[in-house]
């Protein structure tokens, strides 16, 4: 059996009661032809709390991800997100609820290679109206003030993505995660390759950035170190059911 999950505050403390934002239920997920099963037996995390999961390399961080993305579905038990069960949802209305309501800073960022820097930022706004109405400024301005936020240096914006260092690429996808607003944002290990210091200074743009969207933030991460940042955490390698 999995464990019953609960989130442990950081700060100490009462923890805040707004309204769930995200709630798993009875979740089990296996990938086809493995061997390895998962199950959340309940996890429920509230509007506005950034939330550091830790786990050991292939604990299933990414897959509860996906899981949470709406990229995979759960084979029984349920997600819910801001009260809609989206794991009933079919493929299109998945896709436009992760547009609308989700930024994601993939492992390996996912960035159009054809696209620049300051054009990738632009997608996920392109393709989400309400994202797009959320914006203080015009769709270009608020891409630059993105990428101005994050510390990419104004002389790379129009640079082709690949022409990026790694540590300015997960710049470019964290500015696109945020940019629009949305109530939450899903992070896979962003800072992996960053050095100890630039680790620190991207996670404290990232939340601060979250906090002024009121975004929710999961960010996923094998490095115990960066839990401080966090006002809450959760450890998720007892969530793999091996073997069943
Ligand atoms: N698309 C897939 N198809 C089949 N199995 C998969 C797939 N993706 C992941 N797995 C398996 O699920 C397990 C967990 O992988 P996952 O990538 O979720 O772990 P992780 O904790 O994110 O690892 P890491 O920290 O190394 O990125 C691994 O055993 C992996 O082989």
């Amino acid at each position: 059996m999995g464990l019953h999950v609960t989130l442990r505050s950081n700060r100490g403390g009462p923890m805040p009661l707004p309204e769930p934002v995200l709630q798993l239920q009875d979740l089990y997920f296996g990938w086809p032809g493995g061997s390895d099963r998962w199950h959340v037996p309940e996890l429920s995390i509230k509007r506005g709390e950034h939330c550091f999961l830790h786990g050991p390399s292939g604990c299933g961080k990414s897959t509860l991800l996906a899981l949470l993305a709406g990229m995979i579905k759960p084979q029984a038990g349920s997600v819910t997100m801001l009260g809609s069960q989206v794991s009933s949802f079919a493929g299109r209305r998945r896709d436009r609820f992760r547009a609308d309501h989700m930024g994601i800073i993939f492992q390996q960022f996912n960035l159009v290679p054809y696209l620049n820097a300051l054009e990738n930022v632009l997608l996920t706004c392109r393709f989400s109206r309400l994202r797009r109405e959320k914006l203080a400024l015009p769709l270009h301005a608020a891409g630059c003030d993105a990428l101005r936020a994050l510390g990419l240096p104004e002389n790379r914006w129009r640079a082709p993505v690949g022409a990026l260092s790694v540590g300015q690429q997960q710049r470019v996808a964290a500015a696109r995660a945020l940019l629009g607003g949305p109530e939450i944002i899903l992070a896979d290990e962003p800072t992996s390759a960053l050095d100890a210091h630039n680790r620190d200074r991207f996670v404290e743009v990232l939340i601060q950035q979250a906090r002024d969207h009121q975004s929710t933030v999961l960010f996923v991460s094998h490095d115990r170190d960066l839990s401080g940042h966090f006002s809450h955490s959760l450890e998720i390698g007892q969530w793999r059911e091996a073997g069943v």
